[in-house]
């Protein structure tokens, strides 16, 4: 990969269900460091887009590079792609049968073959990274909503990926378990990690994006800083959905 490659390459994606286009030609670059912030209406595609990024969705027409390489070529192997890329969904889906520390350590045990105390040790410094060090042997459902989705974090990190992909981490949260999550993506974007993310939190989009894309019925419709989408947008379409939000 040369210095200038971007980390995530998405160009000219396109997929269908049914009779139906959810995402019509999307042409998206993610640049290393960058926080790059999809919003748009439920439905617009913004889920869509990140499986697509994850595999768990093919496309059916367009490209997309990691970091130079083409996952959508059907020749490779999706594990190890993923095991690239950090994963961190609405809802937490941490293992319930087993304790916090394994549930960060599996992907690096299972699919990278890591030793045990190679796993472990990555996965100890990241649940003290998040606060949670003390909570290694705990059962999730001991852990509230929130602390839950930081060790889903810690779990997305714990491979050391290229890219993480962050959609509607906070929609299942009681508000008051909001903050620790969003404060930790913050403290991500600090460190350098490079995030593509689904929001809906358009508050939290103009604090951390560095670009904030504007995504309708599976289109690209406008993208900028948050300033230009929040502050002047050029689309009436974007006028007009930031518009309904109030
Ligand atoms: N597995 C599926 N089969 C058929 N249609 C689907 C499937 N998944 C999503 N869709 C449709 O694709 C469109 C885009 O959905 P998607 O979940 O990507 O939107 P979104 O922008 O992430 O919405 P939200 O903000 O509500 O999460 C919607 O019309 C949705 O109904």
């Amino acid at each position: 990969m040369t210095a200038n490659e971007p980390v995530l390459r998405v160009e000219g994606v396109v997929k269908w269900y049914g009779e139906q286009p959810v995402l019509d030609g999307i042409d998206l670059d993610v640049a290393r460091h960058e926080v790059v912030v999809l919003i748009g209406a439920s439905g617009s595609g913004k889920s869509t887009l990140l499986k697509t990024v994850n595999l768990l969705e093919r496309v059916d027409d367009g490209q997309i590079f990691l970091a130079g390489d083409d996952i959508t070529d059907p020749r490779v192997n999706a594990d190890r792609v993923r095991a690239r890329i950090g994963v961190v969904f609405q809802h937490y889906n941490l293992f319930p049968h087993m304790s916090v520390l394994d549930n960060v350590t599996l992907a690096g045990r299972h699919v990278l073959g890591w030793s045990r105390p190679r796993a472990e040790a990555r996965g100890r410094e990241l649940l003290e990274r998040i606060g949670l060090g003390d909570r290694a042997a705990e059962y999730p459902d001991r852990l509230s909503g929130g602390q839950q989705q930081r060790v889903a974090i810690a779990r997305a990190l714990a491979t050391e990926p290229e890219l993480l992909l962050l959609d509607e981490i906070t929609s299942a949260l009681d508000p008051q378990l909001v903050g620790e999550v969003l404060d930790l993506v913050g403290e991500l974007k600090a460190a350098g990690s490079t995030i593509l993310m689904a929001t809906h939190e358009m508050s939290f989009a103009r604090r951390v994006a560095d670009r904030v894309v504007f995504l309708q019925n599976g289109r690209l419709v406008e993208q900028g800083t948050p300033e230009q989408i929040f502050d002047a947008p050029q689309h009436e379409e974007t006028r007009r959905f930031l518009a309904r939000l109030g």
